[in-house]
C-alpha cells in the first residue's frame, strides 16, 4: 500500500477506484471537485449536513445551487444517512451526513465544459434574479459580445425565469446555445 503525506489539494492522487473519508469539511468543496477530475468508481465521504442537502437539492429549493448543478453534472449523488454531532465526544458544532458519489457521464451535453461551469457560477451568483439580467449583469465574467443581441436570441420561457428554477438540463442548454451563438 503506498501512502501518500501532503496537502490533499496540491498533491497529486495515484490511480484509485473508491476513496472513503471523513473530510476536512472547510475544503469540501475544492477536494471534491478536485476528486472527480479523476476516474473513480465510488466516493462514500462524509461532509457537513447542510454542505450534503445542497449537493443533492431538487431545483426550486433553498439549498438548489451551484454546487448542486456542478455536482450532479459530475457525479449521482445521494444521502446514505445524518451524522448528528452528539454521537461524537466531544460533540462538534455541526451535525455531519455521509454522502455516496457515483461518477458518470454528465446525463445531458455540454458543448464546452469550462464555459458551462463558468455560466453556472455567473447565474447563481444571482440566483434571486431573471435568467436574462443575471446573464447580462455577469457578463464582465463571461465576456459574451453582443450580449444584448445574444439574450434577445435565447428562450424567452426561460430567460424569464430564475436559476434556481432552472433544471441543470435546462441551465446546459442556454449555457450551449450562448457558447454557439459567442463562436458564430
Ligand atoms: C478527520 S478530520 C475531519 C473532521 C471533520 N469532518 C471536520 O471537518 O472538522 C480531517 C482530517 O483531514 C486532515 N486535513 C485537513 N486539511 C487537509 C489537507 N489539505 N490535506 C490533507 N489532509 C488534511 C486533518 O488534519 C484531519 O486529520
Amino acid at each position: 500500500m503506498e501512502i501518500i503525506a501532503g496537502d490533499a489539494l496540491k498533491v497529486e492522487f495515484p490511480e484509485f477506484d473508491k476513496v472513503v473519508s471523513n473530510l476536512p469539511y472547510s475544503i469540501s468543496s475544492e477536494i471534491t471537485f478536485k476528486l472527480l477530475r479523476y476516474k473513480f468508481k465510488l466516493g462514500i465521504l462524509m461532509y457537513q449536513y447542510e454542505f450534503a442537502v445542497r449537493m443533492v437539492s431538487p431545483p426550486d429549493c433553498k439549498d438548489y445551487s451551484r454546487l448542486t448543478v456542478d455536482t450532479y453534472y459530475f457525479a449521482d449523488a445521494s444521502i446514505l444517512m445524518k451524522v448528528p454531532k452528539d454521537v461524537f465526544q466531544p460533540a462538534p458544532e455541526v451535525d455531519s451526513a455521509v454522502v455516496k458519489l457515483i461518477p458518470r457521464p454528465a446525463p445531458f451535453e455540454v458543448r464546452d465544459e469550462a464555459f458551462f461551469l463558468e455560466f453556472v457560477t455567473a447565474v447563481f451568483g444571482q440566483r434571486r434574479k431573471k435568467l436574462r439580467n443575471s446573464i447580462l449583469n455577469t457578463n464582465h465574467v463571461l465576456k459574451i459580445p453582443e450580449i444584448k443581441e445574444v439574450v434577445n436570441q435565447l428562450p424567452e420561457d426561460l430567460m424569464n425565469k430564475r436559476a434556481e428554477n432552472l433544471t441543470p438540463e435546462e441551465l446546459a442548454l442556454v449555457a450551449n446555445m450562448i457558447f454557439d451563438l459567442k463562436s458564430r
